[in-house]
């Protein structure tokens, strides 16, 4: 099957005061249609400056990338309508009602009221939102905060969905909540995910295969059980020592994986 991203050779070059800094040296990617792909590596590994190039926010200094077959140079305009993008924080308004919040949206990708309307429901259910339409936004939680988030994102039924550290700052009830919903979205409608993340629990038990990333390349990838048995010495090492061996670092300074409490 062809991929859904692919990408050759991307590259991104920063003209700093100091010098040029390579953030993105070329990286090399084929995401399979439906895949959940986990994007990992250290600090500084260069994966929110991949993601922003693959969603178009930001432009490549080099290589060439396709999402849903839409060229990131020649079409990104193409590459927008057919990815949906939840970056770190979001942006929703406190003030106004969760169901507003989801019409507006529907109405920005030009959508009758009718239509906008019964998108707003249809996407509340998809992520456990229909109890809180009517709710303001500024009173979710955390966790509800980020089904918004990730619901507003899938409005235009995007083929692809980009999630930059999804559950970061979430409980750890709210972080399984979401996993299961994200593997939902992909089993009920195809949809490929494509997320970076600090936590190698999540890595572990979402992603069906991972990009770890280090200096602005790719330096292993596989599902989680290819990568313990090639880099961590057998199936049953930990994906904490298998990222350890093959770059030498932890994932994040620090809580690289909350236990429950
Ligand atoms: N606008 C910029 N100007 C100069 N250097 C930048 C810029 N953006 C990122 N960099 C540098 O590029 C490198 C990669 O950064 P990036 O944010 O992509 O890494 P990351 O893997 O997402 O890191 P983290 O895990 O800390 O979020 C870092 O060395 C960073 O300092």
């Amino acid at each position: 099957m062809a991929a859904v991203i692919s990408a050759a050779g991307l590259a991104r070059t920063f003209q700093t005061k100091t010098g040029p800094v390579e953030a993105v040296r070329g990286i090399d990617l084929a995401v399979r249609e439906g895949e959940i792909l986990g994007f990992l590596g250290p600090n500084g590994a260069g994966k929110t400056t991949t993601l922003r190039m693959l969603t178009t926010l930001l432009k490549p200094t080099g290589g060439a990338a396709t999402v849903a077959g839409r060229d990131l140079a020649t079409d990104p305009v193409g590459v927008r309508t057919v990815s949906g993008y939840v970056a770190q924080s979001g942006g929703v308004d406190p003030q106004i009602s969760v169901r507003e919040e989801l019409v507006t949206q529907g109405r920005m990708y030009r959508l009758p009221r009718a239509q906008a309307s019964a998108r707003a429901e249809e996407l509340a259910r998809d992520l456990d939102l229909t109890e809180f339409l009517d709710r303001k936004a500024g009173a979710l939680s955390g966790g509800q905060r980020r089904r918004l988030d990730i619901a507003m994102a899938l409005t235009h039924r995007p083929k692809v969905l980009f999630l930059d550290e999804p559950t970061t700052g979430l409980d750890p009830g709210s972080r399984a909540d979401l996993w299961d919903l994200v593997r939902r979205l992909r089993d009920e409608h195809g949809t490929t995910v494509f997320l970076t993340t600090h936590y190698l629990d999540e890595a572990d038990a979402l992603a069906d295969r991972l990009v770890i990333v280090d200096r602005g390349t790719v330096a292993a990838e596989g599902t989680p059980s290819a990568l313990k048995l090639r880099h961590g010495g057998s199936i049953d090492a930990t994906l904490q020592d298998t990222f350890l061996a093959i770059t030498g670092r932890g994932p994040a300074p620090a809580d690289p994986a909350p236990v429950a409490v």
